[in-house]
């Protein structure tokens, strides 16, 4: 502790006023990835004053490292008026803003997964919508955000992660003959039935084997202490999907679209099946939802708009995010470089990350909400 440093008993009276006038006004900001006020959710906002800076801690429940920058200029506005005279007048203003992740608790998930503190589930009513490059986007643009992060590949029809994450032809290693190591990758930690096939495994396996295959990799594999463990899951809205979204004990589900009506109908039932296993479902992500013409740039939205909007209004959850449909976003996944990896700091990584961190608000949020009755929505 520095010379400077007085404990909050040793401050002025006038000092200790002008700080908890500071909070109050620190408590009416709106946080961007939940659009409540700080004061109504369960951020811890520590205020104090070291004789000549007033320093600001603030702690949300979600990874949030890019929006340092953001929360640094809106806690200056805020307090500028009262460093510029009174008992706080001419100081300086240290700021920190920090992520702590809450757990989901989950009393009898295997083993092996008691170290992860929330399994997402990523998925989607059918096929081919874009559940994999979102899923893969969505874990490394959560770990760009500051947390630990696991993949897992559950898509049994078509397991995608080697090829989006560049790890074809790795086998993970295996622990006491029984456990699977997690093969490290991008910042990630990853499984994927893709690790075990061979090229005598058929491309299509059946079901029973296949989720025989699948239950497997959930339960034996070594997680580290994981904030996310984010599932690939199976397209479609059937046993093995009901099964796994029990087995994991999931923290949540987002799942992803595409604006055809098609496929909003298949988004639906997605969003109904997680219901009936009581899995809240943190939102719905629209892939695929603009054209940007390679011309003039220019976006549209070719499917029609607002359709994943009005999903997430009537059936009580939110639209996460839209991503365009995009040659890079292509080029990325089917290429061993997902978006978010091969261009951090570009505008679709924006998306993703903004989308992640709208999810991963929403389990905090739940997390808050505990013990409170289950909302019945029919
Ligand atoms: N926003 C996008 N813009 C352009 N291409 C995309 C976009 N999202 C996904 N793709 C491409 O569409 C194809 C299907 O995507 P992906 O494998 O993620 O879908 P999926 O829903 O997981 O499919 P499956 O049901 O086969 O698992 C891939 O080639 C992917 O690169």
């Amino acid at each position: 502790m520095s010379d400077h440093h007085h404990d909050h008993e040793e401050l002025s009276e006038e000092v200790q006023g002008e700080l908890e006038r500071l909070a109050e006004c620190l408590g009416q900001l709106h946080d961007p990835a939940t659009g409540l006020p700080l004061d109504e959710l369960d951020a811890e906002i520590e205020v104090g004053f070291d004789g000549d800076a007033v320093l600001v801690g603030l702690t949300l429940g979600y990874p949030c490292a890019s929006l340092e920058e953001h929360w640094h200029e809106r806690v200056r506005e805020s307090c500028a008026p009262l460093l510029k005279g009174g008992a706080l007048g001419g100081s300086q203003l240290q700021f920190e803003l920090f992520g702590e992740i809450p757990a989901t608790p989950a009393p009898d998930v295997p083993e092996p997964l008691q170290k992860v503190k929330n399994i997402v589930a990523v998925a989607s009513g059918k096929g081919g919508v874009g559940k994999s490059t979102t899923a893969v986007n969505l874990a490394l643009a959560l770990a760009a955000e500051g947390a630990s992060v696991g993949l897992l590949d559950a898509d049994i029809y078509g397991p995608s992660l080697p090829t989006m994450l560049g790890t074809e032809g790795v086998r993970p290693e295996v622990r006491e003959q029984k456990f699977f190591l997690p093969v490290p990758a991008q910042g990630l930690e990853t499984m994927s039935l893709g690790y075990l096939m061979t090229e005598d495994t058929p491309a299509v396996w059946r079901g029973p084997m296949a989720s025989g295959a699948l239950n497997q990799i959930l339960t034996q594999t070594l997680w580290g202490e994981l904030d996310y463990l984010i599932v690939d899951m199976p397209p479609g809205t059937g046993d093995i999907q009901l099964t796994l979204a029990q087995k994991a004990a999931l923290a949540g589900a987002v799942i992803v679209t595409t604006p055809q009506d098609l496929a909003l109908k298949d988004a639906i039932k997605g969003v109904e099946m997680f219901r009936k296993v009581s899995v809240p479902v943190l939102g719905i992500v629209e892939n695929m939802a603009l054209h940007t013409c390679s011309r003039c740039g220019h976006s549209e939205p070719i499917f029609g708009s607002g359709g994943g909007e009005r999903i997430a209004a009537g059936y009580h959850t939110r639209l996460l995010g839209q991503l365009p449909l995009a040659m890079s976003i292509r080029e990325g996944t089917d290429g061993g470089s997902p978006t978010v990896a091969a261009e951090p700091e570009g505008e679709i990584a924006g998306h993703y990350r903004e989308i992640a961190r709208r999810a991963a608000a929403q389990i905090w949020l739940n997390a808050g909400e505990e013990g409170m009755p289950e909302i019945e929505v029919s």
